[in-house]
């Protein structure tokens, strides 16, 4: 735990270095969320056992790691071990953004592309409520049913 690094001492690293750095078999390094992480200090505090980390070790851990649905708490704590962050070119080889890599704020040219990716379930819900609810009263409203009955002198 004392040993994490600071954010200056992050550097961008392609696959293939994450590779090399792996060549040392002591050593406990993955890539998650683009992010390039060394835990060999975090192998015996790791909650799930240090195998399925051993197992990870050189390779990208995206979906092994998200597929156990890590609490914040665990999220929080994976900075600490944080080395560095994927080089742009194997971003795009994985079609992912790290969660760090924000919209540049000095550029105009369009900030959130980030957030496009399920942007068109915020309009679509609505609409498919909208005519589902037309639909509806529209059933309601056929001639014959209670609603459209005037109603009756007693
Ligand atoms: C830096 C990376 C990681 C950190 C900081 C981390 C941290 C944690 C923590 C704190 C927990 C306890 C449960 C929770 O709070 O979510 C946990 C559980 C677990 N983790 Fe990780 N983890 C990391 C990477 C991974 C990876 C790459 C895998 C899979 C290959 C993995 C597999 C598991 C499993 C199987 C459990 C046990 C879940 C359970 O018993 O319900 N973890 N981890």
């Amino acid at each position: 735990m004392a040993s994490a690094n600071k954010n200056s001492d992050k550097q961008v690293l392609t696959m293939a270095e994450v590779q090399q750095l792996s060549a040392d078999k002591d050593k406990c390094i993955m890539v998650i969320d683009n992010h390039v992480y060394d835990i060999t200090k975090f192998l015996d505090e790791h909650p799930g056992g240090e195998e399925v980390l051993k197992e990870q070790h050189g390779k990208d851990a995206s979906n092994a790691f998200e597929d156990v649905g890590h609490s914040s708490d665990a999220r929080e704590q994976m900075k600490a071990y944080e080395i560095g962050e994927l080089h742009p070119d194997d971003i795009k080889k994985s079609g992912k953004k790290p969660r760090s890599v924000a919209a540049n704020p000095n550029d105009s040219t369009g900030g959130a592309q980030g957030d496009t990716g399920s942007s068109w379930i915020k309009w679509v819900i609505p609409i498919v409520i909208a005519v589902a609810a037309v639909v509806l009263f529209k059933l309601l409203a056929r001639p014959g049913t209670d609603i459209n009955r005037p109603p009756t002198a007693i």
